[in-house]
């Protein structure tokens, strides 16, 4: 690793390399993995899609496809487009092919939206889900709202800032109540989404946000130093769980904007 700095509750990780970055986050949620199967018997984790799963890859690789304790694994995303599973656009189907299919995770520990009804009812039928496994205790809850409180959420970041489907200056990022909300318009194709809300990704005990490459500099610059303005500029800037800790994964190209980086251009 070239860099890792931060505070208490925040911490950067900056890679020399994606394959570097890779042994990290494997590494990283394997520990995780262990630490809440350890505590609870369990571990929660919520994905989302883009290149996050081809950089979760050495999961399914030796030694952590044999010490992972896959059957205690419950998998959920923090959005999801609202699409057929077997569609080109599904971060279900991403995931699947590229990660669950090579693991032994028990297929009903795995938590996908319900793809043939309409964006709202897919929000309603998911957060319905998820109430009732942490009304069975699978998923935690927070002690500091009534929210989730996974062990884990993975975001990756848009150019934008954006983080789950959470797009700059949309009303989605303004939603209190819901644990899941809905969107019809946005941004990035396809336009209808699902997507955990900032006080669901607020509450985990662990969010990581995993952004590589140039396009991806100025946003993180936006979201991770303090750049003078009372609210963060993009979306990303305001993912920092309340009691858990936030975890970046850069490579040298995403961080090259950081103030005081030693990569900056
Ligand atoms: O639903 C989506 O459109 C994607 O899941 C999206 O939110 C993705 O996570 C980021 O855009 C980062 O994607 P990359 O890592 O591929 O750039």
């Amino acid at each position: 690793m070239a860099l890792s700095g931060g505070h208490k509750d925040r911490e950067l990780r900056v890679h020399e390399s994606l394959d570097e970055l890779s042994t990290d986050l494997a590494d990283y949620i394997a520990e995780l993995s262990e630490a809440s199967v350890k505590e609870r018997g369990v571990f929660t984790i919520a994905l989302s899609g883009g290149s996050l799963i081809g950089l979760m890859g050495k999961l399914c690789e030796a030694p952590y496809n044999k010490t992972v304790d896959w059957a205690k694994w419950y998998i959920f995303w923090a959005d999801e487009r609202v699409v057929a599973k077997n569609h080109a656009d599904s971060n279900y189907k991403l995931a699947k092919d590229r990660l669950l299919s090579k693991v032994p995770i028990i297929p009903s520990h795995v938590h996908s939206i319900n793809d043939t009804v309409s964006a709202e009812e897919a929000a309603d039928d998911y957060e319905f889900v998820i109430r009732q496994l942490v009304k069975s205790r699978v998923i935690s809850v927070s002690d500091i709202s009534d929210c989730p409180k996974f062990d884990l959420i993975l975001l990756g970041m848009g150019p934008d800032g954006h983080v789950a489907s959470l797009f700059p200056n949309h009303s989605a990022l303004e939603e209190k109540d819901e644990w899941v909300t809905f969107i019809t318009d946005s941004p990035k194709p396809p336009p209808e989404r699902i997507t955990f809300t900032l006080p669901v990704i607020n509450s985990a005990s662990n969010v990581a946000i995993v952004a590589t490459g140039d396009s991806k500099a100025e946003a993180v610059h936006l979201a991770v130093d303090d750049v003078g303005s009372d609210s963060p500029s993009v979306p990303a800037g305001v993912a920092q769980p309340l009691k858990g800790k936030l975890v970046w994964f850069l490579d040298k190209a995403s961080a090259s904007k950081l103030e005081g980086s030693q990569f900056s251009a």
